[in-house]
């Protein structure tokens, strides 16, 4: 079993060494390499994703990947920006399904951005499209008739990419409380009449999941009104990188929330994905030990379960974390005082 670690930028390389920790700690008989991605790549190699980096990626069972992101590149031309280190990935190893979980913790919920007792409620799987949408689109910059400068990106999906993420989210409802709402603004776009559509079709391969549609801006303020409502959320590539950051909130912050990015490849341990913390490389609190790594932990947990089959190590971590969490010790992201290593010694103590 190997994994690919990837830690990235700004707070990618203090996140991802405590979940690296944990990993070590468990001593399951995983190799793990790391290599350069995002800004640091660039600046070592040309590129922000090296081949050698998505030959290891390619070459191993999943991918540990920290974040990216560096204010120095983002005068770069977009094809050597960190952030297309990340979508690179998700591109070239066709991981369309992007899986972000959003549970309150106990003890937690009056940390949340929302009154303890909304905020009790949440525990629900925002599966977010990851290969397409206004992300993939042809782009550009233009000149109008009358001179002046446009920007432009193309938002498309075609049936077969709503169709298989359509299928994901109708099978992790199966596995959680029957119930999904899709997510779009068919009221409006032709991109969210055809994800309507598809979804619609989709449904009836999953006759006991309650399907509901929502346009996305009432969806926004239904997550802060009545989080406890939804169960699986599925949604496209634009709308669940925004939904998703609100949902952090809800929760009580970004450095709780933890992602999988899976597609269909399946190693001879489980299925072949990418996990990262939903956050960025933050580069306004990097290098000071002051990040929460409790995202990049989990979502070790969920490289742990989803590619390696290793279901009980996972929720070993899962629970240290939870323990950890009820017993107050917090980052200042969730108003308490403890620092990145500090977090991760008391989770590695709870194991
Ligand atoms: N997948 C990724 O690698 C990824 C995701 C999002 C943003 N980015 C990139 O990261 C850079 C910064 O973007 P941004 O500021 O919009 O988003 P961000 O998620 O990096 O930070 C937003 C805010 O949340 C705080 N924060 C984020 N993670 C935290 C953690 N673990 N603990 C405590 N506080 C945390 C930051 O300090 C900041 O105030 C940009 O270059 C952006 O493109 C990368
Ligand atoms: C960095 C960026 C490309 C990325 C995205 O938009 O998908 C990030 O915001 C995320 O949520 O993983
Ligand atoms: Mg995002």
């Amino acid at each position: 079993m190997k994994i690919a670690v990837l830690p990235g930028d700004g707070i990618g390389p203090e996140v991802t060494r405590e979940a690296v920790r944990v990993i070590e700690a468990l001593d399951l008989g995983i190799a793990m390499e790391e290599a350069l991605v995002g800004g640091c790549a660039y600046k070592a190699k040309g590129h922000p994703l090296p081949p050698e980096t998505l030959d290891l990626a390619r070459a191993s069972d999943a991918i540990l990947f920290g974040a990216v992101g560096d204010p120095d590149c983002d005068a770069l031309e977009r094809h050597l920006r960190p952030e297309q280190a990340i979508l690179g990935l998700r591109k070239e190893l066709t991981l369309f399904a992007n899986l972000r979980p959003a549970k309150v913790f106990a003890g937690l919920e009056s940390h949340s951005a929302l009154r303890p007792e909304v905020a009790g409620a949440i525990d629900l799987l925002i599966v977010r499209e990851l290969n397409g949408d206004v992300y993939f689109g042809e782009k550009g910059f233009r000149q109008t008739a009358n001179g002046e400068r446009q920007g432009y990106d193309i938002m498309s999906y075609s049936e077969s990419e709503v169709r298989r993420i359509a299928h994901v989210a109708f099978r992790a409802a199966m596995g959680r409380g029957k119930r999904l709402c899709s997510v779009d603004k068919a009221n409006v776009l032709e991109t969210s009449q055809l994800w309507r559509d598809v979804i619609v079709e989709v449904a009836k391969d999953y006759p006991e999941v309650e399907l509901e549609h929502m346009y996305v801006d009432n969806a926004a303020m239904q997550l802060v009104r009545a989080p406890g409502k939804f169960d699986v959320v599925v949604t496209g590539n634009l709308f669940g990188d925004i939904l998703s950051d609100q949902a952090s909130m809800c929760v009580g912050s970004i450095g709780l929330l933890a992602s999988a990015s899976l597609g269909e490849r399946q190693t001879a341990h489980g299925t072949f994905g990418l996990y990262e913390p939903i956050h960025g490389s933050a580069p306004d609190i990097a290098g000071q030990g002051l990040a929460n790594p409790m995202a990049t932990i989990l979502s070790a947990a969920m490289l742990l379960r989803h590619s390696l089959g290793l279901a009980q190590a996972a929720d070993r971590i899962e629970a240290a974390v939870a323990a950890t969490l009820a017993d107050g010790v917090l980052g200042r992201d969730l108003g308490g005082t403890a620092g990145t290593a500090e977090i991760g010694d008391a989770v590695l103590a709870k194991l």
